[in-house]
Formats: C-alpha cells, structure tokens, sequence
C-alpha cells in the first residue's frame, strides 16, 4: 500500500523542488513548525536520502511570542525523527523598521541566507502554498500592481524554492493529519489586525460563497500567467535598456542613470516602464518600495513632460527630465550640455 494521497503529493512536489541539484548536495528546510512547512520537512527527510542528497532543517526563533525558544526547540527534535541533519535553531532578533511583520521577515531571511552560506547549502526550501500564493495576488491586486508583481511569489528565487506552491493549504493539513503530526498554530494567523489574516479569514471566503470554489486556484493561474507575461517583457525591456542608457563617466560617479529618451519613447509602454523602473534602482531607489504609480509619473516625464520637469521616487532618488535624456539620480542633477 502506497502513502497517503496528500503525503504522496508533498513528497512528489518536493523531489522535483530538488530538480537540478548535485549529488551530496545539502538542502535544508525552513521550518516554522506551523502545517506547510512541517508537511515540506516531513517530505524532504523521505526524499532527500532517496534522491543522493543531504538534508537538514532551520527553525528561526523571532524570540517575540511566549514559548517560541521552546517550540524551536520542538522543531529540531522533530527533526532528527525526519532524519535531517544538521537542524538548528537561529535566534534573531527582530526590529521594527516597516512595521513588526515585515521586519520580522526581514530578520528571517538574513539568518537563513546566512546559516545557509555558513553550513554550504545548495538550496533552502520553504513552504508555501496556492493559497499563500492566492492571498499575495490579491493583495497586490488591490495595490494596483503590474504583472511582476502579480506573478506573485517565484517558485525559484536564488538560494530559496517553494516546492508546496501548486499546492493547496489543505493537502499539508491532510499531510500532517497522516503522519501524526501535531503542526503548530501561531497566533498571528488569526489576528485579524493582520491584511494578510483579513484576506485569508474573510476575503477568500467571500469570494468563493459568492463567485464559487476554485478561487484560490484561479488567483494561482493567473500569477502563473502573468509571470510568462512579465519575462518576456523584461527579455524585451534588458534589450531596449541596453541601447537607451547613455554612458558618461560623470554621471556614473555619482551613482547617476541616464536614460536616451528617443530609444524609449516609442517603444511600448509596458515595456518603456520596465526601462525607467530599472533605471530608477540602478540609480538607488528600493526594488522593494517602487511602486507601479511611482513609474507611472515618471513614464509622464517621457511621454508628456509640459509643465512637470522632476519627478521624486522612494530612496531619495529623482528623475529629472533635461532636452532628450531623463537623469536618475540621488541629488539634482546637473544639466547635460
Ligand atoms: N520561524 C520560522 N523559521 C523557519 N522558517 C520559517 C519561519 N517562519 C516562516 N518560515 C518559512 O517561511 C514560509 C512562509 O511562512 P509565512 O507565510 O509565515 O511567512 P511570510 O512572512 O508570509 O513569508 P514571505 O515573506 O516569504 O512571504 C514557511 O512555510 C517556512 O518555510
């Protein structure tokens, strides 16, 4: 007799998560103790081993609810049950630049990025799923973003890979129900103080009595779709970025980006904005704080700059329109003869 459905479907998911690694290679899982991440554990120790690659587990302890040092310490134990080896438990402490949840995550990541570099590992997985998926698309929705942004979370991003994402939520409940396994419930996920808990909690339940099930997994298509869209128009936008930036000692050494505005301005919108966006971050502005209306006022400097001449981005940056060339930079910058 096979496994479980739903244990089997994390298992398969994971081994082709782990496609393209190298024999001995070490993979480690990101582990919060909460269902999707205890299911991904659970899945890596039984295919790892299977797969000729070694595999261990991190839990980070934000150090910010009452018990969290135990509940790592759980985690690790659970761990050695899994066979995976090494398991450590981080301790990291957690600012509050941007709010407790961002700064929080901010924290998690760099302890993970650097555990991983420390112990050499080749991959780091973390757990999660369509619906983690469905809720980010719907927030970015509700944004106004592009379609980067709404291609949601990748399935691969540098060292991390999110082998649950084709998954819903309720297989690695139904994962951890088979392997006896008791998933820790963190508080934070039923705080309705929290968007994210607003959206899973209320939203998406509304959306599906009202429009029908299945919209989770229609949000998961559309990031799907959305992410082919948005390669391709960033393959197109590298090109044209190519050709528009005008190299000038002068304004490189002060960090400064211009942009030939003859090589963008017919070239088609989706893709001049991805030109200026890079721009813009080349020049300093934070990836993170861009927001499509931030490109939208500059795209106006291009398109129809009677009246406006400057436009301000996140991260101090500013462009500024002179005769043929828009000028990202930092301070104001000097007119070009
Ligand atoms: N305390 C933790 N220790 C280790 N890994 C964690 C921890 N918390 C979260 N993770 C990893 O991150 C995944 C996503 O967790 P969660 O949805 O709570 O975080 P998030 O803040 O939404 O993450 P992201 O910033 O990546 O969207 C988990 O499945 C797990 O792999």
């Amino acid at each position: 007799m096979g496994p479980p459905p739903a244990v089997a479907d994390v298992r398969r998911a994971v081994r082709h998560a782990l496609d393209g690694l190298e024999p001995g290679d070490l993979v480690l899982a990101a582990c919060s103790g909460g269902a999707d991440s205890l299911a991904l554990a659970a899945g890596l120790g039984f295919v790892a081993p299977r797969a000729g690659l070694r595999a261990g587990l991190l839990t980070v302890d934000h150090g910010l609810q009452e018990g969290s040092p135990d509940r790592a310490a759980d985690v690790v134990r659970l761990a050695s049950a899994f066979g995976l080896d090494p398991a450590e438990a981080l301790s990291v402490s957690v600012g509050t630049s941007g709010g407790p949840e961002a700064a929080a995550r901010e924290a998690r990541y760099t302890a993970l990025s650097e555990a991983a570099g420390r112990l050499g590992a080749a991959a780091v997985l973390l757990g999660h799923t369509r619906d983690d998926q469905a809720e980010t698309v719907l927030l970015r929705l509700a944004r106004g973003s592009g379609t980067r942004s709404l291609a949601g979370m990748p399935a691969r991003a540098g060292l991390y890979r999110r082998p649950l994402l084709e998954l819903g939520r309720r297989t690695t409940v139904a994962a951890c129900a088979a392997l006896g396994l008791s998933p820790w419930d963190d508080p934070h996920n039923l705080d309705p103080r929290y968007t994210r808990v607003r959206v899973r909690e209320r939203l998406l339940p509304a959306f599906e009595d009202e429009l029908g099930p299945g919209v989770a997994e229609a949000l998961a298509r559309t990031a799907a779709l959305c992410r082919d869209d948005a390669d391709a128009l960033d393959g197109w936008a590298d090109a044209v970025y190519a050709r528009a930036v005008v190299s000038d000692s002068a304004l490189s050494d002060i960090g400064a980006v211009a942009v030939a505005v003859p090589e963008v301005e017919d070239v088609p919108a989706a893709v001049r904005r991805r030109v200026l966006r890079r721009a813009a971050i080349e020049a300093g502005a934070p990836p993170g704080t861009l927001a499509a209306f931030h490109i939208l006022q500059v795209d106006r400097l291009v398109t129809d700059w009677r009246g406006q001449r400057r436009v301000e981005v996140p991260g101090g940056v500013g462009a500024v329109r002179r005769y043929g060339t828009l000028i990202f930079a930092r301070q104001p910058a000097s007119p070009v003869s």
